[in-house]
C-alpha cells in the first residue's frame, strides 16, 4: 500500500469520531487534505458540521469539497481538530509546520476540546528532532532573533544548522500570516517542553512547531493496520 493510501486510511479512521453538529478544526497538509475530502463527502450526504481551516490552502480545499466554514471569532470552541504532523513522540508531543501552517494550526488546536493527529506510521519517532524544527519569525530584526534562538538552543542542550525556508522558486517562503520560517536541524530534542518554553519567550518568534500537550490521540496507519494511541496525561500538561 502506498503512503497516500495510508494517509487516507488514518483520515477515514478519524472521521469515525465526528458526530452531527460538531465544530471542527481542519488541519493542513497532505494527510489533513484527505480528511477534508472525506468530510466533504459526508457533508454532501447530509452530515451537519462546521469547520475552521488552519490555512488558506485548507480553506480552498474545504470550499471545493463543500464543507461549511466559520472562524474562531464567530464560535467559542471547537469539538475536535484533525490535523497531520511531521513527527509524533510517545507522549504525543509533535513537530508540525512542514507545510508552514504551524501558527494557525496551534491556535486552532488550542481552541479544541480534542486534537486527533492523523499520519502514516513513518511519523512515529522515539524522540523528536529528526525533522527540522520550524520556527515562525518576524522578518524585522532577524539577526537578533536568530542569536536569541541559538542561545535558547544552547541552554536547552541542542544545536544545529538553521536556515530561512525558501519556496521551490527560490524566494523566501512567506506564511499565511506574512512571516518567515527558520528550519532548525536539531537531530534530537531531549526536552521538547523545555525548548518550547524557551522559544516562546523570544521577541521576534511568532510561534514554533513544537506542539506540547495538545494532541489527545494519534491515528497511525501502517502496513500492518491502524494503531490509535491515546494521550496518557490530561490536555495541557
Ligand atoms: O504546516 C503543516 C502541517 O503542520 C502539517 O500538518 C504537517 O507538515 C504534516 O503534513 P503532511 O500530512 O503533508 O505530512
Amino acid at each position: 500500500m502506498d503512503m497516500d493510501q495510508l494517509k487516507r486510511q488514518a483520515a477515514a479512521r478519524a472521521l469515525e469520531e465526528v458526530r452531527d453538529g460538531m465544530q471542527l478544526g481542519l488541519g493542513t497538509g497532505s494527510t489533513a487534505k484527505h480528511f477534508v475530502e472525506l468530510l466533504g463527502a459526508r457533508v454532501a450526504a447530509g452530515l451537519n458540521v462546521i469547520g475552521v481551516p488552519t490555512s488558506e490552502a485548507t480553506r480552498a480545499d474545504a470550499e471545493r469539497c463543500g464543507v461549511p466554514l466559520t472562524t474562531l471569532d464567530e464560535i467559542d470552541h471547537l469539538d475536535i481538530t484533525v490535523d497531520g504532523a511531521d513527527e509524533i513522540d510517545p507522549d504525543l508531543n509533535l513537530i508540525k509546520g512542514g507545510g508552514g501552517a504551524l501558527l494557525r494550526e496551534k491556535i486552532v488546536a488550542a481552541a479544541s476540546d480534542r486534537m486527533i493527529v492523523i499520519a502514516d506510521d513513518t511519523k512515529w519517532v522515539p524522540t523528536l528532532g529528526r525533522f527540522p524544527l520550524p520556527i515562525e519569525v518576524i522578518p524585522f530584526g532577524l539577526g537578533a532573533t536568530r542569536r536569541a534562538i541559538e542561545k535558547a538552543f544552547a541552554q536547552c542542550g541542542v544545536s544545529g544548522q538553521m536556515a530561512v525556508r525558501r519556496a521551490k522558486d527560490g524566494h523566501v517562503f512567506v506564511t499565511d500570516g506574512g512571516h518567515w520560517i527558520l528550519d532548525a536541524q536539531l537531530g534530537r530534542i531531549a526536552d521538547p517542553a523545555g525548548l518550547a518554553k524557551a522559544l516562546s519567550v523570544i521577541p521576534g518568534v511568532v510561534e514554533h512547531g513544537l506542539f506540547i500537550g495538545l494532541a489527545s490521540s494519534a491515528v497511525l496507519a501502517g502496513g500492518e493496520g491502524i494503531r490509535v494511541i491515546e494521550r496518557r496525561k490530561p490536555k495541557g500538561d
